[in-house]
């Protein structure tokens, strides 16, 4: 049985942890959970079953084969060496590796002990066809994002002002890494598409559309030899409208695929 820990107890991690059962049992348990406010971490820990940890080396005793990160981009920074010096690490909030920095340190530990950072689809998918790209060369990546202005709300790109709850605006035009810098909640996917495809090119568009039901992330990727469109449309979580419940789910499938007797890649 592969043993699963838990960073945050948020909107993602509430979605993982109560159909992990179902998608995993037999395969998998969760052994431990630990996030900013210990009192969440107790209420979701009772649910599973599992232990509510208090600190990151709590957490780690419990010797994990993969920790989960459901925390956001500052939390995957300060985490990511120490999980990986230990074990394996899933994280969502790939917006992390937009700093060069980050990416250099996680990559240094994970060669360092034989770990691995391992990057979920999110709300996304096909990030085995972008890594294709990556080998290929010589892509250019255009990704668009609409999303509600409320799951917007507090951006620190935004400065203060307040979208418009009538009118469609553009959010943000401009490179990934400024996207991710002004949106850190919002616009992981984008960062994490870059990443897998190693794109030559890139640049991302954010709108805000008003009475949108679903986020819609849609990307353009060529290079010579493949041209491929993406799109996709997710409900967001009703708690936190700026998650997709559908980046949770591609938690549970990674973990489907490292544990399954046949995997689809
Ligand atoms: N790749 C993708 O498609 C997506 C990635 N994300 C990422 O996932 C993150 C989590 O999303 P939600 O669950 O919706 O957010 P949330 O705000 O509902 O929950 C965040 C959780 O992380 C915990 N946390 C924050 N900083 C922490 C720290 N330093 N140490 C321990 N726990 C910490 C909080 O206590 C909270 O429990 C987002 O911030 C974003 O970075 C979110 C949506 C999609
Ligand atoms: O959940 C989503 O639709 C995408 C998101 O917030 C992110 O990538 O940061």
């Amino acid at each position: 049985m592969e043993k699963i820990a838990v960073i945050g107890a948020g909107a993602l991690a509430r979605v993982f942890c109560r159909r992990f059962a179902a998608a995993l049992a037999g395969r998998c348990e969760i052994t431990g959970i630990m996030s900013r406010t210990f009192e969440k971490t107790e209420a979701l820990a009772a649910e599973t079953g599992a232990a509510a940890c208090r600190t990151l080396d709590d957490l780690l005793a419990l010797n994990p084969g993969y920790v989960v990160e459901f925390a956001g981009v500052q939390a995957l920074k300060d985490y990511a060496s120490a999980v990986l010096a230990r074990t394996n690490l899933i994280a969502v909030s790939a917006g992390a590796l937009a700093d060069p920095a980050f990416r250099a340190k996680a990559e240094e530990a994970a060669r360092g002990s034989g770990h691995r950072l391992i990057i979920a689809n999110g709300a996304i998918g096909g990030l085995d066809l972008l890594r294709t790209y990556a080998l290929m060369g010589g892509a250019k990546l255009e990704f668009e994002s609409l999303k509600a202005p409320k799951s917007l709300a507090g951006a620190p790109g935004l400065k203060g002002r307040t979208l418009s709850e009538e009118r469609e605006e553009v959010a943000f035009s401009g490179s990934i890494d400024e996207a991710i810098r002004e949106f850190p909640k919002n616009v992981n996917v984008a960062v994490a598409a870059r990443a897998a495809s190693a794109a030559e090119q890139s640049r991302m568009t954010l709108r805000s559309v008003p009475g949108l039901k679903e986020t819609t992330h849609s990307l353009r990727i060529e290079n010579q030899l493949l041209h491929a469109e993406l799109s996709f449309s997710s409900r967001p979580d009703p708690e936190n409208p700026r998650s997709s419940v559908s980046a949770a789910w591609s938690v549970l499938a990674c973990l489907d695929a490292l544990t399954a007797p046949i995997a689809f890649f």
